[in-house]
């Protein structure tokens, strides 16, 4: 057996103070800085610069961010606090586009705000704190349920390579691609793991392999373009990555550069695994071209990490920060309920169902 997993927390509330308390991942790995905001335009920009990121712990930012934003509101009547909650809640909603768990929580606590119709302005005020802290609660549950399904399929000594980060960070607790690697490490499991740099924000380098290495794991960084050849040489057994969003014919957006990953996993014969809340899976969006693919600054591209500049000054560019990887590429999607396969359409609606 191994030692459990110390993870740490990087999205939660100081009850004491109502304050939403955020790891900074901007400046991961050099400096672990917690940030805490009240203010919903602070959280607003923690959640567009991806001081707060992942899907599952930008719906929970977002959570705790409508709440502590409606809490401020001055109104005395269930109609104008539901006026100030919309406001909020669209606010936020500007702030990232193509993750659905943002909406998801939103809409989610908008749900509880409906349902607390009769009851005065502080009591809907605490219903809305409750169901911030049941989302964040979830999560961890949620997450540690992939993990064991996903766990299920790996065997130990095997080589995972993951995209971007998908770990505990990005989430409540434990990830979602990372889960395995956790569960499996307090279990005794010997992984390598590869994780890609992640191309341009970095989130592989600075974030995967930094959460990797402080839980003990074995971890090799790889820059993107060195996938290929790690998988030619029969170091990889299996990828698993996380996800932003997945269409009800499990087309899945994930980190730009996932798509490719997933089509050199397809040459070498490599399962490629998706690892994805129920939260996360979009049943509204029939294929992955419904889904909004956010462009991000070009200085992301040309300037973000040399004090010189990166390219010539004013070259175009496109940014895309997802992209979307074909159903058929994908050996299986992994939820908290189960393991969904091929046909998606068929066997994803499932998963909600049990
Ligand atoms: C469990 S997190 C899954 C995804 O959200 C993750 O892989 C990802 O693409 C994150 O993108 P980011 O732009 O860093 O928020």
């Amino acid at each position: 057996m191994g030692k459990p997993v110390d993870v740490i927390q990087s999205v939660r509330l100081d009850d004491e103070n109502d304050t939403l308390i955020l790891l900074d991942q901007t400046v991961l790995p050099n400096e672990k800085n917690f940030l805490h905001l009240k203010e919903l335009k602070d959280i607003w920009d923690a959640i567009y610069h991806l001081k707060v990121r992942g899907a599952p712990a930008i719906g929970i930012a977002a959570a705790y961010g409508v709440y502590l934003g409606t809490k401020q509101s001055n109104a005395e009547t269930y109609d104008d606090l539901y006026n100030d909650f919309k406001k909020a809640k669209e606010f936020l909603a500007s702030s990232r586009p193509t993750a659905v768990n943002l909406f998801w929580a939103l809409d989610r606590m908008e749900a509880r705000f409906q349902k607390e119709e009769d009851k005065s302005v502080k009591e809907v005020i605490s219903a809305l704190k409750e169901e911030a802290e049941k989302i964040r609660a979830e999560d961890e549950e949620v997450c540690e349920s992939i993990g064991q399904h996903a766990l299920s399929l790996l065997k130990s000594g095997w080589g995972i390579l993951t995209h971007c980060n998908a770990g505990t960070i990005a989430t409540a607790k434990y990830g979602t691609a990372l889960a395995p690697i956790y569960l499996g490490q307090e279990k005794g499991y010997d992984f390598k793991v590869y994780a890609d740099e992640t191309r341009p924000l970095l989130q592989g380098a600075r974030l995967t392999a930094w959460e990797l290495k402080e839980a003990g794991v074995d971890v090799t960084l790889i820059c993107d373009n060195m996938a290929s050849i790690v998988m030619k040489e029969g170091k990889i057994q299996a990828v698993l990555v996380g996800c932003d969003r997945v269409a009800a014919n499990g087309d899945a957006a994930n980190k730009i550069g996932t798509s490719g990953v997933a089509i050199l996993a397809k040459h070498y014969n490599i399962p490629f695994y998706v690892c994805a809340p129920l939260s996360t899976v979009d049943l509204a969006c029939k294929t992955g071209d419904d889904i909004h693919i956010e462009l991000r600054p070009s200085e992301e591209i040309t300037s973000k990490w040399y004090e010189k500049p990166m390219a010539p000054e004013d070259v175009q560019t496109y940014n895309p920060a997802f992209d979307v990887t074909d159903n058929e590429l994908i050996t299986g999607i992994i939820t908290e309920n189960g393991i969904a396969y091929a046909p998606f359409s068929e066997n994803l609606p499932k998963m909600f169902k049990k």
